[in-house]
């Protein structure tokens, strides 16, 4: 240590300079026993942890009023269970994950939130604000969704009276971009439903059974928040017919279908739940979705027409600033022939950035055409690029 005493001086002097020293001495020694502690404490805790019987991981289902909450551990029954000294039962939600103690009386510790693959791969809209007014065209599909979706969710009695059964799921199919979970999202506005939205690509999981276990979760969920609209996308991903089950990727997705078909096969059709499906391939669906009692009425969602493409421009452009006089909108809507709805929003929104570049407070018809090129140049484009590729 700096400072060896050196006690062969006598004087008051030197007196002073060994008590100096002395003193920095016992605080070094302080600081480093200090430090000993903290390792000591730390190893006590490691060999703790060590000796320790294993935790069991539990998710909470309801927090009751005397200090007591429910949970489902992940190996196996439901569980009232106490809470461990220390843990604040007001950290504990419907949801949280926790650790048990080893007989799986006690929360011991509450986890941090691992990512849900179910969480991951579905978005629930309690209340959607997306009215059949939002959308252009489509007017006798809009049509055919309310006699066979609305309808029956918001007056089922008319049906039993009848003795007529809806369908119990309904398949939008056609080109991307054209409006069809626009329209699945307007259902359920229309309808009081919640809406529940899930990618088919996303059940496919990395984990065996993981896939049809999101599916079960997912119609146990609407079941609870019926009335509800549960809308799968790409239901290609899961639903392609399939020769080959070689790889166990394939049979994953298999297992993931059957509990799919198994979840349309358990419903009423006069449940509060309806599922509608979209696809941009129908031609390679499995037959056996396409069976009755499961998705059995297709409906086709095409490009929209010359009308439809005038009707979608003037929802958009009712939104923004255009200079109207000269405003051509027929011509607007010829020059777009074979323009999905969505290519036609992005057209008015590259519309509105042309006139904002040039500092103007007002779009005019011109900005819509260079929207037009723009888009028309990319697609080119994009051809070519495939094309390339293709051929590579
Ligand atoms: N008929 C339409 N009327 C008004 N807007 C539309 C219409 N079709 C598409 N759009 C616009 O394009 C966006 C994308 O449409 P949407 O997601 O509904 O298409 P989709 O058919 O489900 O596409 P995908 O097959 O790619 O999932 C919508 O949010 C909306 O802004």
């Amino acid at each position: 240590m700096s400072g060896e005493l050196d006690l062969s001086r006598d004087n008051t002097n030197s007196d002073e300079q060994i008590i100096k020293i002395l003193e920095e001495k016992i605080k070094a020694l302080q600081i480093e026993a200090e430090s000993l502690r903290k390792e000591l404490n730390y190893y006590k805790s490691e060999l703790e942890k060590l000796l320790s019987p294993p935790l069991i991981e539990a998710v909470v289902l309801d927090v009751l009023n005397n200090n007591r909450v429910i949970v489902r551990s992940t190996s196996g029954p439901n569980l009232v269970v106490n809470l461990s000294n220390g843990i604040d039962i007001s950290n504990i939600k419907p949801g949280s994950s926790v650790a048990l103690n080893q007989r799986g009386s006690t929360i011991v510790e509450i986890l941090p939130n691992r990512e849900d693959p179910l969480v991951k791969s579905m978005e629930i809209v309690e209340k959607p604000s997306v009215k059949y007014s939002d959308i252009g065209g489509l007017e006798k599909q809009i049509q055919e969704l309310r006699e066979v979706v609305e309808l029956p969710l918001k007056n089922p009695a008319i049906f039993k009276e009848l003795g007529v059964q809806p369908p119990k799921g309904v398949l939008l199919f056609g080109p991307p971009g054209t409006g069809k979970t626009m329209l699945a999202k307007a259902v359920a506005t229309e309808s009081n439903s919640t809406f529940i939205h899930v990618v088919a690509s996303e059940f496919a999981q990395k984990f065996v059974g993981e896939g049809a276990r999101i599916v079960r979760e997912v119609f146990e969920l609407a079941k609870k928040k019926a009335p509800s609209i549960v809308f799968i996308d790409e239901i290609d991903a899961i639903g392609a017919k399939r020769v080959d089950l070689g790889t166990s990727g394939e049979r994953e997705i298999q297992r993931t279908l059957m509990q799919l078909l198994s979840e349309l096969d358990g419903f009423q059709p006069l449940d509060n739940v309806k599922i509608i499906a979209a696809t941009n391939r129908v031609d390679i669906l499995d037959p056996a979705l396409l069976r009755p009692g499961r998705f059995d009425r297709l409906i086709e969602i095409p490009l929209p027409d010359l009308k439809a493409r005038k009707d979608i421009l003037q929802i958009y452009i009712k939104k923004m600033k255009v200079r109207l006089d000269n405003f051509d909108i027929d011509k607007i809507a010829r020059y777009t022939e074979g323009f999905s709805g969505a290519d036609i929003r992005n057209i008015c929104t590259e519309a509105g950035y042309i006139a904002i570049r040039e500092g103007r407070r007002e779009i005019y018809v011109d900005d819509f055409i260079k929207a037009i090129n723009r888009v028309n140049e990319n697609r080119k484009k994009e051809e070519y690029k495939s094309r390339e590729e293709k051929y590579a």
